[in-house]
């Protein structure tokens, strides 16, 4: 089943009636990488979660390919920003993603291996995964969902509290995940990162999307007041929850 175009009309989650998605409209097509931006509290966790079916939306649609299924069958992945780690090895935890696909074992072990090797992480597959650093976490969360070859992969900040030569090699597993065919939406608080990684941007403000354009159109003429002051760092925070 094609899952590209998504399309999501009026996505709304109101926990306790409290709006925090109030109402996203957006559309991805089936390639590139989308960064989705905006201050703190915008609802852009809340959006990857309602994508990859962890939240339930309490109201809108999304629509899935041409046909416009309400979910996808597969196919679609989401690395957190602290990803899940079994208290066992790095091995063990990147081969974890290909359990559901029946393959034996030692199948699963060398495709493991490869994808260790494409991650920089192939030294450490012996020892005990919640021993990584925050960064090889991040490279090893990462390996695991790309084993899985998604089409559609979500990044919950995957460069959050890494320093610079960690998050380089994040971003360069990033590209290459995209380049061998995923399409990846991520959310990133870091402006630099968004231009060098991403094709569009998706900016969020209070629960909805207020501009999605080519990230060299976003950053030298944002559309929305909010998104010129949240680039120049002046977004009075009153608006960040309330929106425009
Ligand atoms: N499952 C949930 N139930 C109720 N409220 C939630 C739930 N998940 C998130 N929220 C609330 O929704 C709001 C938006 O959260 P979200 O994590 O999406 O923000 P964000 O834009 O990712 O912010 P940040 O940049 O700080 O990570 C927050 O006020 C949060 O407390």
């Amino acid at each position: 089943m094609a899952i590209f175009p998504l399309r999501i009309s009026g996505l709304r989650f109101r926990p306790n009636g409290r709006e925090v998605l109030a109402g996203i409209d957006l559309e991805l097509g089936d390639e590139g990488i989308t960064l989705v931006l905006g201050p703190n509290g915008a609802g852009k966790s809340v959006l990857l979660r309602a994508i990859c079916g962890l939240v339930e939306a309490s109201g809108g649609s999304m629509a899935w390919g041409d046909e416009g299924a309400r979910r996808p069958e597969q196919g679609v992945m989401m690395v957190f920003q602290r990803p899940m780690m079994l208290r066992a090895s790095v091995l063990y935890n990147v081969a974890l993603g290909l359990k559901p696909l029946g393959l034996r074992a030692d199948e699963r072990r060398r495709r493991a291996l490869a994808m260790l090797e494409r991650v920089g992480l192939a030294d450490r597959a012996a020892d005990s995964a919640r021993h990584l650093s925050g960064g090889e976490q991040q490279r090893l969360g990462l390996a695991r969902a790309w084993l899985t070859k998604p089409r559609l992969l979500l990044l919950d900040e995957p460069t959050a509290s890494l320093d610079p030569s960690a998050s380089a090699e994040v971003e360069r597993i990033i590209r290459e995940i995209r380049t061998d065919g995923t399409r990846i939406l991520m959310v990133t608080h870091n402006l630099a990162q968004a231009t060098r990684l991403g094709d569009d941007i998706v900016f969020v403000s209070g629960g909805r999307v207020c501009e999605h354009t080519a990230v060299r159109e976003f950053f030298s003429r944002p559309r929305s007041e909010e998104a010129r002051l949240f680039i120049q760092g002046e977004l009075p925070w009153k608006m960040r929850f309330q929106g425009a």
